[in-house]
């Protein structure tokens, strides 16, 4: 499908805190939270709705509006997707978690798919893929893959940030998927990082710089 850049001030300024050299873990893993947070209401903006009739505080029936038809499932990629699970789930709290890991190969890039563990009818679910980063796009193409073997048919993508190469790749392989990022950056260098990017999002989350 495409990409939504998420130009908010309110995202924009808290990526550009996050940019910062020397940046500590708190600070980093709390804006981690905080634009997840923000990029998830952008990301559900489509979520169709239905009416339904409840009892009022003065006991008349009215018409209210109610989140319609499929539930959705968070698909964290591990490890550094958990740092922006608590922001997201602050939105939709009730959202089942299917765990992806996938660590990258510093040196050839691939994806090493290391741990499963998907919810129950999760082929008739929307799938919320979060990881701050979208780098070469090994990593999510592959997660997207282990989905949809699964039968998953309606996949939103959300990542902090983006390197066009990433973007290109992953829609190339999966065109019907929608990724909703903060930025897309310039280019990856020559050891696969984001630049300017954030630099190692899951050592900076995890604190194992
Ligand atoms: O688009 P790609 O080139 O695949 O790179 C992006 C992946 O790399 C990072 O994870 P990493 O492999 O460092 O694992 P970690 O989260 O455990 O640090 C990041 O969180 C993405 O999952
Ligand atoms: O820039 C990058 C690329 C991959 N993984 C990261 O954490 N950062
Ligand atoms: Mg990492």
């Amino acid at each position: 499908m495409t990409i939504h850049v998420i130009d908010h001030p309110l995202v924009q300024h808290k990526l550009g805190l996050m940019r910062k050299a020397g940046i500590s873990t708190k600070s980093f893993r709390e804006l981690a939270s905080e634009v997840g947070t923000l990029l998830t209401y952008e990301a559900t903006k489509s979520l169709e709705l239905e009416q339904t009739v409840i009892k009022g505080w003065d006991g008349s029936d009215i018409t209210v509006e109610k989140i319609k038809g499929k539930k959705i499932t968070v698909v964290p990629i591990l490890r550094a997707g958990l740092g922006m699970m608590d922001g997201v789930m602050k939105l939709i709290p009730s959202a089942k978690v299917s765990v992806v890991g996938l660590q990258r190969n510093e040196e050839t890039l691939e994806p090493v798919p290391y741990f499963e563990k998907l919810v129950g009818n999760i082929d008739e679910r929307i799938s919320l893929v979060i990881d701050p980063m979208l780098a070469t796009g090994g990593s999510m193409i592959a997660t997207i893959d282990m989905l949809k073997k699964a039968g998953c048919k309606d996949i939103k993508v959300i990542v902090l940030v983006a390197a066009p190469e990433g973007v290109e790749k992953t829609l190339a392989a999966h065109p019907d998927i929608e990724i909703f990022t903060a930025s897309q950056d310039q280019c990856l260098n020559e050891k696969g990082y984001i630049i300017p990017g954030l630099g190692d999002a899951g050592d900076k989350i995890f604190g194992t710089l």
